[in-house]
């Protein structure tokens, strides 16, 4: 089953969601080299492989749009002449359960189903990854027809009709885009949201997803869009952009596809490598233990932080006994913040309203790289976050 909530009103529609008596629910299904600003920029350089877009010649079962904006616009109108609607799914590529989730959840609520497919520059700060951000093309299409040939009625209202992957210059038409916080370029900035947390760490992140987010918006017109809670405040920062700039679509938020061991599916885990793998787990246990005081009625922010560090630190010292001692990690942050906004909340969560937790864990390179791959490895920056869900009942609670 596929659940979501919207961050339009989320104490409402997660009360009518989950019943009077949910208390907490794990909501199930809800990179970087330095890229060239001056003379030396190549906007292609990093362009997934795609194959030739005549749909003549497609071996696909949903059309391919990449530079051809018009074509698409032309495609998107015809879906709408005939009553239809379109619920796209932003995304990077490298396609996982989590994104097929975002999809599935498109694709019960609307007849057409667009996923883009795009590396974004400009989210990526000078040191990240773009370079090695991972790329791959056949594999995400061989998913992609998988998944659409299961979405079937009733299944799935509506199937996947298009994929867009764009290249830099169709995106980024008269500017090179820059990663620079003083970079010139036409972005979209949406303050102080995008300095917190996450934008602590990636200065220009937010930047360049709102930017980009405004730009497929712009092109697709989707009557929805679907994001992950896996990267809530991307989330809760989509929200705020569509309500701020008025842009007539609504913002779906999917739960969190989790490994077995509870990790946050994410592109980016490939960068693990077995050994980190097995430790990556730690941040959703960290998260839960905080989870666990706020369902036992401690409403603190210092007890749910308590609770977050002493798991990590518990769990660090395991490490030893499961042969995993070269294992190193830096937590980054544990934030305790309301739903609409991520303002920090500073003394208790109101049951009320419930909460945000989330976290940042980096994960070092391995102390004593035994592999070719382990001599390679970048740190690896994890987030996840857990919904404190709001209490009807409030007298449940002990004070
Ligand atoms: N485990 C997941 N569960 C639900 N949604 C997810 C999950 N992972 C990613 N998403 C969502 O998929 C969309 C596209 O994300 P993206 O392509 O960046 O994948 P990613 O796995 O988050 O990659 P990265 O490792 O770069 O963070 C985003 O809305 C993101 O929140
Ligand atoms: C929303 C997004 C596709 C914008 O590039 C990206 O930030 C992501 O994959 O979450
Ligand atoms: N999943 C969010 C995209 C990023 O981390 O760059």
């Amino acid at each position: 089953m596929v659940m979501m909530f919207s961050l339009v009103s989320p104490l409402q529609t997660l009360r009518s969601r989950l019943g009077a008596h949910a208390r907490t629910c794990q909501l199930y299904p809800f990179q970087r080299a330095s890229i060239s600003t001056s003379t030396s920029y190549r906007p292609d350089k990093h362009r997934a492989a795609t194959p030739s877009n005549s749909p003549d010649t497609s071996p696909y079962p949903f059309r391919i749009f990449r530079d051809d904006i018009s074509s698409l616009r032309k495609y998107r109108g015809e879906i709408t002449h005939n009553g239809r609607a379109v619920g796209l799914v932003p995304t990077m590529g490298a396609l996982h359960e989590g994104h097929l989730a975002l999809i599935r959840a498109a694709a019960a609520e609307n007849s057409d189903v667009f996923v883009s497919i795009f590396v974004n520059p400009t989210q990526f700060g000078p040191t990240e990854d773009l370079a090695t951000y991972p790329r791959t093309w056949d594999d995400d299409m061989e998913k992609l027809i998988a998944l659409n040939n299961k979405l079937t009625f009733p299944n799935g209202l509506g199937r996947i009709s298009a994929v867009f992957a764009p290249g830099v210059r169709t995106i980024y038409p008269t500017l090179p885009p820059s990663s620079d916080i003083d970079g010139a370029g036409s972005f979209v900035t949406i303050t102080p949201l995008a300095n917190r947390l996450e934008g602590a760490a990636r200065p220009t992140f937010f930047r360049g997803v709102a930017t980009v987010c405004t730009k497929l918006f712009n092109i697709i017109q989707p009557e929805r869009v679907y994001f992950g809670q896996k990267d809530v405040q991307q989330s809760v920062l989509i929200n705020r952009m569509v309500r701020d700039f008025h842009i007539p679509t609504e913002v779906r938020v999917v739960a969190t596809t989790r490994e077995e061991d509870g990790l946050a599916m994410s592109s980016r885990n490939v960068y693990l490598g077995e050994r980190r793998r097995q430790v990556a787990p730690i941040l959703h246990g960290a998260l839960r233990a905080a989870e666990k005081e706020y369902d036992e009625g401690r409403l603190s922010r210092t007890e749910m932080f308590g609770a977050a560090i002493h798991f990590l630190e518990t769990e660090r010292l395991k490490l030893t006994d499961r042969g995993l001692d070269a294992v190193e990690f830096e937590l980054d942050y544990i934030s305790v913040a309301d739903v609409e906004e991520m303002n920090e909340i500073k003394d208790e969560v109101d049951p009320r309203r419930g909460a945000i937790i989330s976290g940042a864990l980096k994960m070092l390179p391995i102390k004593d790289p035994q592999t070719e791959e382990e001599r390679a490895q970048k740190p690896v920056r994890l987030i996840d976050n857990i919904i404190l869900t709001p209490v009807i009942n409030v007298d449940n609670f002990q004070h």
